[in-house]
């Protein structure tokens, strides 16, 4: 197809599109007119720290996608900007102003316009070129355009567009809208690669934590790095990333994985076990020979082959954590011809595989994405020798167990004999534990640093109960108390998360959200926000709630509990890392949270925290109702091979949905 062919079908789709959107607008069009009348207006396009300009139509659509986001409504993001790219001619290179891409009807846009009270030049040009997707939660609000109207048939309509690029499309087998996103590169500069934050006070209470290793001939810890025998630029790496002393899952899980044994290993939040698999991302005892090789026999050649296949593939189940993996073994791979690679969905696959062709040894990926590449035949699994899994109780329950196996079973994947596969996590509930067997040797190591699932006791834990209808003043009183310091406030659904940061945002505390329903260039730019503290709070879901390793989070929020009592440790994890201490509170509805009560005064005590009173009666009154438990989930306290565990929670309950992201309607991946 040429291109005015092209442009002729984008004409015509839009003017479908546009045509749609005026019939199903008949009589809606109070209902927005009063919507967009409301000040959050201004509140969401100030979500992400900018102004917004209104010299274009993609910056106005933006604005009020977002707005409506923010507003509780549910507005689609994303990867409509395939619109804009195929319609309004923008290509790839230029910036694509905002993530949204709504379709107006023109009269929207005209009002728009106007809500803006900033010209907009190319009303006519912008409604024949954006086209509209958006789904209503509110009742109140959605009427005529809700769920499945629009976003079923637009789908349609875009899936059309996007099956002409192949290579750009999300997937493979699901042929979506074209996502365009390319983050920016990774820093280059020493400094910033290796910038660190200092361990905290109790970094050496570590050392009296009781560490469990069990299977045969376990090898024997090391005391220091020096121990650990890693090469010249590795020993650099690790002190210039201010490593003196090695934490207790580093120096019993360091030999392990030198002695290429298998390893199930169960640390506590934030007390370095990412940095365990980093270390060993450069696998100093074998991989670099390896790649030795590799450049002797000429990088080129393997810089420009058209498939590429690591020696080290290393899974999380989110794109976040996936990329602070990435961050880490780049920086310990510094100044080494060992290549670390990053793919993750909602960036460009385009960018992703070249990414990927320009040469890559550890390759470290959501499982999604990678499926992707291996179907592309851009990687190939021959070579792999670690197969490492972070959150590997999470990557193994429900929401990503056919994943894994489909990845160990894959056309060229060693089998588990011939390959080292690791597994990292916080929590490993036990029946986790025994699928998790099907991908190791048998003879795999089970290192357990403290209480297997126990929640870390640098982080102070205050339950509060309280009412559905009384979270938000308690929340918006505790933040004002908290001035400044960094905050994480957890919430279980992606429109909660919308709904308390507007909030949050009208109540002048600088505020910034993270869920799977926001586009990637936001995710990220969501937690650059936080991050540098330019945003001091960040409401997340769940998506957050696992490995991210931010500095100085001093406070986590549990404004709604979790769905399981593992979710709850790793998200009060994000605080009183590394040393550091932080503090955790949480609102506890009885009404609705009794089911978590039990393993929650379990978790408590396990981490010498002060129990409640009326959470301990809620959790005997709950257990008097205990009924049947579905999944039979109990938490170990060791290496189930022992036969040793004890039952935390068996509790009917939302404790143990079936959704194992814990957000109700979460998307991990
Ligand atoms: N030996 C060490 N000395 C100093 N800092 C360390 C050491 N090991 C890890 N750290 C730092 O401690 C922080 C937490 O480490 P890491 O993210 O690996 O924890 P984790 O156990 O994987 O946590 P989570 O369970 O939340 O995933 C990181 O900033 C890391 O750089």
């Amino acid at each position: 197809m040429d291109d005015w062919e092209e442009e002729q079908e984008a004409q015509d789709l839009t003017r479908q599109i546009v045509k749609g959107v005026e019939e199903d607008f008949e009589g809606e069009e109070e209902a927005l007119r009063t919507t967009l009348n409301q000040k959050q207006m201004r509140m969401a396009t100030m979500l992400d720290g900018k102004e917004m300009k209104a010299e274009e139509g993609a910056v106005v659509v933006f604005a009020v996608a977002s707005a409506m986001t923010m507003m509780g409504m549910e507005t689609t993001v994303g990867e409509e900007v395939i619109e804009l790219e195929t319609v309004m001619g923008v290509k790839e290179e230029e910036e694509v102003v905002g993530g949204f891409v709504v379709v107006f009807a023109m009269k929207t846009m005209k009002m728009e316009a106007t809500m803006l009270g900033k010209g907009v030049k190319a009303e006519e040009e912008v409604v024949s070129a954006v086209a509209f997707r958006m789904v209503c939660g509110d009742d109140s609000r959605s009427k005529g355009f809700g769920r499945g109207g629009f976003r079923g048939r637009n789908e349609e309509v875009f899936s059309k567009v996007t099956t002409a690029d192949n290579l750009d499309s999300e997937t493979t087998e699901n042929a979506g809208p074209k996502v365009v996103y390319v983050p920016p590169p990774p820093p280059e500069e020493e400094s910033s690669i290796f910038s660190h934050y200092a361990t905290g006070i109790n970094f050496d209470k570590y050392d009296d934590i009781l560490v469990d290793v069990s299977g045969s001939n376990p090898p024997k810890a090391i005391m220091t790095f020096e121990e650990a025998a890693l090469c010249e630029s590795l020993n650099k790496n690790v002190s210039k990333s201010g490593y003196v002393k090695p934490t207790p899952v580093q120096k019993h899980g360091i030999p392990i994985i030198s002695a290429g044994r298998d390893l199930m290993a169960c640390a506590q939040t934030g007390s370095g076990k990412t940095a365990s698999v980093a270390l060993r991302s450069d696998l100093a005892a074998f991989l670099l020979p390896i790649l030795q090789q590799l450049m002797n026999d000429g990088v080129a050649a393997s810089k420009f082959s058209e498939i590429q296949e690591p020696e080290a593939i290393i899974v999380a189940p989110t794109r976040e954590l996936i990329n602070q993996i990435y961050l880490e073994a780049r920086k310990f791979a510094y100044g080494t011809c060992v290549r670390p690679v990053v793919v993750y969905g909602g960036i460009n696959t385009g960018y992703t595989i070249r990414e990927v062709l320009k040469g890559c040894n550890v390759l470290c990926a959501t499982p999604g994405r990678l499926h992707d590449l291996i179907g592309r035949g851009k990687i190939g699994l021959s070579k792999v020798r670690y197969l490492v899994l972070d959150e590997a109780d999470r990557m193994l329950d429900m929401g990503f167990e056919q994943e894994m196996r489909k990845l160990v079973a894959s056309p060229g994947m060693p089998p588990k004999e011939e390959r080292q596969t690791l597994m990292f996590s916080a929590t490993y509930p036990e029946d986790i534990q025994r699928l998790a067997a099907d991908f190791l040797k048998v003879d795999y190591i089970f290192l357990a640093v403290g209480v297997v699932g126990g929640a870390c006791s640098d982080v102070e834990q205050t339950i509060i109960q309280v009412d559905q209808y009384s979270k938000r003043d308690q929340l918006l009183e505790l933040l004002k108390s908290v001035g400044n310091e960094r905050t994480m406030v957890f919430v279980e659904t992606k429109r909660s998360a919308d709904f308390i940061a507007t909030f949050l945002c009208q109540e002048k505390l600088p505020t910034t959200s993270i869920h799977g329903d926001r586009e990637q260039r936001e995710r990220e730019k969501a937690l650059g926000d936080f991050r540098s503290g330019q945003c001091p709070v960040l409401v997340a879901t769940s998506v957050a709630a696992r490995g991210l390793d931010i500095e100085q989070v001093q406070h986590v929020v549990n404004f709604d509990m979790p769905s399981n009592i593992d979710e709850y440790v790793h998200r009060i994890g994000r605080t009183g890392r590394c040393g550091n201490t932080g503090r955790a509170v949480s609102f506890f509805n009885p009404e609705s949270d009794a089911p978590l009560a039990r393993s929650l005064v379990k978790v408590l005590s396990g981490a010498q925290q002060e129990v409640p009173k009326w959470l301990e009666e809620v959790a005997f009154s709950a257990h008097e109702t205990t009924g049947f438990n579905p999944r039979g989930k109990v938490f170990a306290s060791t290496d189930t091979r022992k036969g040793g565990s004890f039952k935390i929670d068996d509790s009917p309950s939302k404790a143990l949905a079936p959704s194992p992201a814990g957000a109700d309607d979460e998307e991990w991946e």
